[in-house]
């Protein structure tokens, strides 16, 4: 430790808020009226201590200096102040400035004294000691310092030191003490605990107070309570504690008596009782404060504190909400208006009832309609945004609200729409998956929102009548609806269920739809079609499976039927239906589903094949069609040896299979873009 051998020596103290100003104007003149030859300074917080209470510090009224240095300091504050509620004095939350006495290192010695103690002498000699840091025992367990005098030598070397410990809040008591203690452990020299004498209004050792009041330096006032805080009527009897407060009060009398006319306001305010604001503040003649000559009186209330106030309290009514009767709007007014009297009834249903008639107490059991629909309610903004009305002759806008409305994603809140429309698969009752619950839903109820446009439902005719003309030629069965999309039940649906749908391709076929490849009820007119090589089959999958374990109930299917063809335990890329050439990423949203499909490209390693029974039905209804040039993956993965796969697609939307994985990804749109749709108005 360096010990500075230059400088000059003070007295200090240190002011961290204004209310402990009287004990620190107290301090300084005990010490001048002993007669010390040293200087004092007084380290303030300027953030916590206001400029009027740094002025007293200064001089006093007649002019005679009080601290002949106030030292500016930032306030260090612990940000850990647990331990200070262990000896219930939250308010030394920023007791650690004090660490900011070893920086001033412009003095040689500095003896510290706290501002709530009094001395009976001023006790110069402590300057002489050759200990680096010196103090006296604490009351509350003498094995310690107490903090409140203690004599030191400013150096930087203790004061990094103390502060890394204070950044971390590191102190038994959370204050200043706590953390001096551990840091001068058993190198602090021991001070007479006259120099720091801490009376008790609890416990005196009267004969040893007699025995050495005569040399006792300093008084110390520790705990809450502090002489101006107590007031000067409170201990006032001979016993020793009070006797030592009423020497604090004696300097405090010699220096700002309350007969004195020349004691600063500010210095009373801070002092229990000593404050008398009829003195300070003009009233006018009627005894109220006149707010335009005079500031409002100190003790004056908030004028908002007599505001009338009104408290709301919560219901504790446990009985829950019935919905007034109609008993409840009797006192409605009466119609006077035709068109109050004269009211049509609302043609149009909302949640499967009309909307005139009371809703049902439970939840409504939908209408016969003629197809269900997403029931609109109001609070779920993915059923509101998806109106689907049943009525043909209802006038039907296309909106942008229809056009935005998302793709049949499996989410919840989706499924939970779909289900409210079907009676036996309430959300909560079934054992059944969300997923497969809108899966069940899908192939029962709904139809896609797009089928109620007369334009797309136009082209798909003209298309159904060619496919027709086709299928027939190829012995396969008609589906013979007027709708784009036909989902059949639950019974007759097929193993794979592709619809076209309108798509927007690249290129100069734009708007070509995609071909349907459908199993349909002949089995044999399907099993005629199969492939006799299993590297043709593609499906759905589009990832390389072992033919065994591949989902694709069709290329199961496929298998059953033609128990002689035995695929092989080569990997397969299957693939039954091909997307369409991927959309562009700058043009519209991609159709989710049903997917297009496009002329089958095997990837048969090393050659190319005839086309295979799939591809003919594949290429029904699309003979026209020029074969899409294959994309650099495909080109690539048709080369001589390769393995790679074609690429897959990107998802199957709702049409797919059941125990089929899930599309991990977002999808877009179902509906087709403005674009497309002026081009599918044939
Ligand atoms: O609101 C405050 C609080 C404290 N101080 C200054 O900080 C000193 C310490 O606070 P104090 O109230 O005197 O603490 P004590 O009651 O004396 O408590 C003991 O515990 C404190 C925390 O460890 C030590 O600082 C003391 O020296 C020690 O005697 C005071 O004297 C003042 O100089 C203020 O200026 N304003
Ligand atoms: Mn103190």
């Amino acid at each position: 430790m360096t010990v500075q051998t230059k400088g000059e020596d003070v007295y200090a103290s240190i002011l961290l808020t204004d209310t402990y100003l009287p004990g620190a104007l107290v301090l300084a003149h005990s010490l001048r009226d002993a007669g010390t030859k040293k200087k004092l300074a007084i380290l303030v917080t300027p953030d916590t201590v206001s400029p009027e209470v740094i002025t007293q510090l200064k001089a006093s009224t007649l002019n005679q200096t009080v601290y002949d240095y106030i030292i500016p300091v930032e306030r260090i504050r612990n940000d850990h102040p647990a331990n200070l509620y262990l000896m219930n004095r939250p308010d030394l939350h920023s007791a650690f400035t004090k660490i900011a006495l070893w920086k001033q290192t412009q003095f040689r010695k500095i003896v510290y004294i706290d501002a709530d103690v009094v001395a009976y002498r001023a006790p110069d000699e402590l300057f002489e000691l050759p200990h680096a840091f010196s103090a006296a025992p604490d009351i509350g367990w003498p094995d310690i310092f107490n903090t409140g005098v203690m004599v030191l030598s400013p150096n930087m070397g203790d004061y990094y030191a103390m502060m890394a410990m204070a950044e971390r809040g590191i102190s038994f008591d959370g204050a200043d003490q706590g953390l001096l203690n551990m840091h001068f452990k058993n190198s602090w020299n021991r001070l007479p605990f006259t120099y720091n004498v801490t009376p008790s209004a609890h416990y005196q050792y009267v004969p040893a107070y007699l025995h050495f009041q005569s040399s006792i330096s300093m008084i110390h006032f520790i705990g809450a309570d502090k002489p101006w805080k107590l007031g000067r009527s409170q201990h006032v009897g001979n016993n020793p504690y009070d006797e030592m407060i009423g020497r604090w009060w004696a300097v405090y009398d010699r220096h700002y008596h309350p007969n004195a006319n020349n004691v600063p306001d500010i210095v009373r305010y801070f002092v229990k009782g000593e404050f008398d604001p009829t003195k300070s503040f003009v009233l006018g003649a009627n005894g109220s404060w006149d707010a335009q000559k005079n500031p409002p009186p100190p003790y004056s209330k908030p004028e908002g504190y007599n505001l009338p106030q009104t408290y709301y309290a919560m219901s504790s009514d446990p009985t829950p909400f019935v919905t007034p009767d109609s008993a409840h709007y009797e006192n409605t007014p009466k119609p006077i208006f035709p068109w109050e009297m004269n009211r049509s009834r609302p043609k149009r249903v909302f949640g499967g009832y009309v909307e005139s008639e009371p809703a049902p107490a439970t939840t409504p059991a939908p209408k016969a309609t003629p197809k269900p629909v997403a029931t609109p309610r109001a609070r779920s903004p993915v059923r509101s945004s998806t109106p689907k009305p049943s009525d043909s002759d209802t006038p039907r806008t296309p909106s942008p609200a229809r056009r935005a409305t998302p793709g049949p994603t499996p989410s919840s809140a989706r499924s939970d729409a779909w289900n409210s429309a079907t009676p036996t698969a309430t959300p909560g009752t079934t054992a059944t998956t969300p997923v497969a619950q809108h899966h069940s839903s899908v192939w029962n109820r709904f139809t896609n929102v797009w089928d109620d446009i007369p334009e797309i439902t136009r082209y798909i005719e003209a298309l159904q009548s060619r496919y027709r003309r086709s299928r027939s030629r190829s012995n396969v069965n008609p589906t013979g609806t007027t709708k784009v999309t036909e989902f059949p039940s639950e019974d007759e649906r097929p193993s794979l269920p592709v619809t076209p749908a309108p798509i927007k391709r690249t290129g100069s076929r734009a708007g070509t739809i995609g071909r349907v490849l459908s199993y349909g009820e002949d089995e044999k007119a399907f099993a005629a079609t199969v492939p006799s090589a299993p590297q043709e089959w593609v499906c759905v999958h589009g990832v390389q499976w072992s033919p065994a374990d591949c989902p694709c109930e069709l290329l199961q299917k496929a298998n059953n039927l033609l128990p002689g063809r035995e695929f092989g335990a080569e990997p397969v890329h299957h693939k039954l239906i091909e997307k369409a050439e991927p959309e562009r990423a700058d043009t519209a949203t991609p159709i989710v589903s049903p997917m297009p499909v496009k002329p089958v490209v095997t990837t048969v390693v090393g050659k190319g094949l005839e086309p295979s029974p799939v591809d003919r039905i594949l290429s029904i209804g699309n003979e026209e069609e020029v074969p899409a040039s294959p994309t650099i993956a495909e080109s690539w993965a048709s080369r001589p040896g390769s393995t790679v796969p074609l690429p897959s697609y990107a998802g199957p939307g709702p049409m797919f299979e059941k125990g089929e994985v899930l599309p991990m990804h977002a999808v877009g749109s179902a509906l087709p873009s403005d674009e497309v749709r002026e081009e599918l108005d044939v």
